[in-house]
């Protein structure tokens, strides 16, 4: 099956000449959550934006379903579901109103049964005749995807869900999103919580600069977590790895006085006995060794820094 979501060579410079996107493509297939990390000015709301038809892209493509979201904009759009990083609600309007209004919006005949079933998914059917302005932060956002799920979107986009929302609501937004999966609903959210994209994400995204810099499934990235590294301390700096010592995944570090030995924790035999035999079959002397884990946190935030160098 064609993936729900094409993006193309997607290219954003905005009036002034600071260039957001510079190219980025990607494919999301059905039913699957993306989560796409990245600090912030990334590019992330850019990228949302121009999908979802609010800024226009410079160059590049996007297909929704397989409408492009500028030739065919109305198709598209009503594929897809935004729940926006800013709260935007109509303070005197009721929770019930306020979903309504929205499905009417994108053309959608009245269902009273769908939104029911919406608000109680979402815990605010108790909530349905209040005022917005009447509501916890909390409850707000859950308006918002109230509001972003009114017209049955096959894609919905979170921008930064849980910015600045409790542990436990954060929680609940996960379950809310593991819910919609199960739906068959594609789900793209970016977040600044590494932890948030280890939760709920099939695959994660990091952007920064206006690129992609990296899209791989969570658990390929969590077998990379599982990577360790050892340093070998020397009592004499190394010039290069020597060539008895090949066989072995090693680095020099501190201007030599260091060897790097990077293995899986999940490998039966790490190789470290057979390294250090090595070692000392070669005639190198060890002045200490400590190991270290690499965690998805490490890996973001090195790359962030390799693509800024
Ligand atoms: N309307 C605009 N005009 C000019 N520049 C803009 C505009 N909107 C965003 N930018 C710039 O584009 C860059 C990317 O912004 P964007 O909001 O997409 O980043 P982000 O990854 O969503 O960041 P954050 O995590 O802070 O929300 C930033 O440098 C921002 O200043």
């Amino acid at each position: 099956m064609a993936p729900i979501l094409q993006i193309n060579d997607l290219k954003k410079t905005y009036k002034g000449g600071f260039e957001a996107l510079k190219g980025v493509t990607l494919d999301i297939e059905e039913g699957e959550i993306l989560a796409l990390l990245g600090p912030n000015g990334a590019g992330k709301t850019t990228l949302i934006s121009t999908i979802c038809g609010i800024t226009m892209p410079s160059s590049g493509s996007v297909t929704v379903g397989g409408f492009d979201t500028v030739a065919q904009y109305r198709q598209a759009r009503s594929l897809i579901g935004l729940v926006p990083q800013e709260i935007n609600l109509e303070p005197f309007e009721t929770v019930w109103n306020t979903v309504r209004l929205t499905r009417g919006l994108f053309g959608k005949s009245r269902d009273d049964a769908a939104l029911e079933k919406i608000l109680r998914r979402l815990s605010l059917w108790d909530k349905k005749d209040s005022k917005t302005k009447e509501l916890s932060g909390g409850m707000k956002r859950r308006v918002l995807i109230a509001k972003a799920l009114s017209h049955d979107p096959k894609v919905l986009f979170l921008d930064e869900p849980t910015a600045g929302v409790d542990v436990e609501l954060r929680k609940d937004m996960w379950d809310i999103v593991a819910d919609l999966k199960r739906d068959g609903v594609t789900v793209i959210l970016t977040t600044h919580y590494i932890e948030e994209a280890e939760a709920i994400a099939d695959r994660v995204g990091v952007i920064n600069g206006g690129k992609l810099l990296l899209v791989e499934d969570k658990t390929a990235l969590m077998a990379r977590m599982g990577q360790k590294q050892l340093t070998i301390e020397l009592r004499e700096p190394l010039a290069s790895v020597p060539a008895g010592l090949a066989e072995f995944d090693l680095t020099l570090a501190q201007d030599g006085a260091a060897l790097v030995y990077t293995y899986d924790t999940k490998q039966d035999r790490t190789g470290i006995t057979a390294l250090l035999s090595a070692l000392s079959g070669a005639g190198i002397g060890l002045r200490d060794i400590s190991t270290r884990q690499s965690s998805l946190e490490e890996i973001f935030v090195g790359l962030v820094k390799e693509s800024a160098a």
